[in-house]
């Protein structure tokens, strides 16, 4: 079986100004201890105006957490105010890129179409899309969130290569579960995960499917993410709230200790 590299971020969304971020980022740093790092990557994705500054201190800390932006444009330049496109991302050493998070299809309108321009345009400068899916509470009770999550993939990754399976990220977000404190269960959670990598191995083959890293996300916290990332099939975590507090957000990227 194809080892794949578990992928801890945190999604810290409309958080923190430039220099709160430097704060967050060098708390975090603290709080991690050095075996931590290995084994898994550690990713914090702070909003646009605070990149640069993030990217400073990582460099001149030399302190192995990689940069992730939370969203980007499909078009890599052009005449779309207040936009920020993938090209300039790629310039700040952003290696990970949120796409298709619920908050952005829910509140801006965000189609599989749109998502997945972002996803190729993610890839054509060398970086790595963050793809999330989930489905909404209605969808789980009326016994659809399989299909609903299937159909987003579908839609996402139409026409889109994966030639190293490292280069595509999934994150499986239950809608229901975002900022609510209510967490799916372990089992749910792995049972749509598994459905997610049977998908990818149809789009893809077997290999790359098993190659590819899928988080969980929603209400992860200190105390629920070690039987998350126990599941065969999660591989990481996208954590929203608790990645704005560097205890919290340590913990949970130190859960192994
Ligand atoms: O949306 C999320 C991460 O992208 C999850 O947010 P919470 O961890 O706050 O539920």
């Amino acid at each position: 079986m194809t080892e794949r590299v578990p992928v801890i971020a945190g999604n810290w969304k409309m958080h923190r100004d430039h220099l709160e971020a430097i704060q967050l980022v060098q708390k975090l740093a603290y709080h991690l201890q050095e075996d931590d790092y290995e084994g898994q990557e550690v990713v914090v994705c702070p909003p646009f105006v605070a990149l640069r500054s993030v990217q400073t201190l990582l460099q001149s800390d030399k302190l192995p957490i990689h940069l992730g932006a939370q969203n980007c444009h499909s078009e890599d330049e052009g005449a779309f105010t207040g936009e920020i496109s993938a090209t300039m991302l790629a310039r700040l050493d952003v290696r990970y890129v949120v796409v298709g998070h619920s908050e952005r299809r829910e509140l801006f309108g965000e189609t599989d179409e749109i998502v997945n321009a972002k996803v190729a345009a993610v890839q054509r400068h060398k970086m790595r899309p963050i793809l999330c899916v989930g489905e909404v509470l209605d969808q789980r009770e009326a016994g659809q969130a399989v299909d609903v999550v299937v159909s987003q993939l579908q839609g996402s990754l139409a026409g889109i290569r994966v030639a190293d399976p490292e280069e595509l990220v999934v994150a499986y977000e239950p809608v229901w579960a975002i900022g609510t404190g209510k967490t799916a269960t372990p089992q749910d959670a792995q049972d749509m995960c598994a459905a997610i990598r049977t998908e990818l191995a149809s789009l893809y083959d077997e290999q790359t499917a098993a190659g590819i890293r899928i988080q969980y996300g929603g209400s992860v916290k200190p105390g629920n993410v070690r039987e998350l990332m126990s599941q065969p099939d999660i591989d990481g975590a996208l954590v929203g709230g608790a990645s704005l507090s560097s205890e919290d957000f340590a913990l949970i990227v130190g859960h192994r200790r």
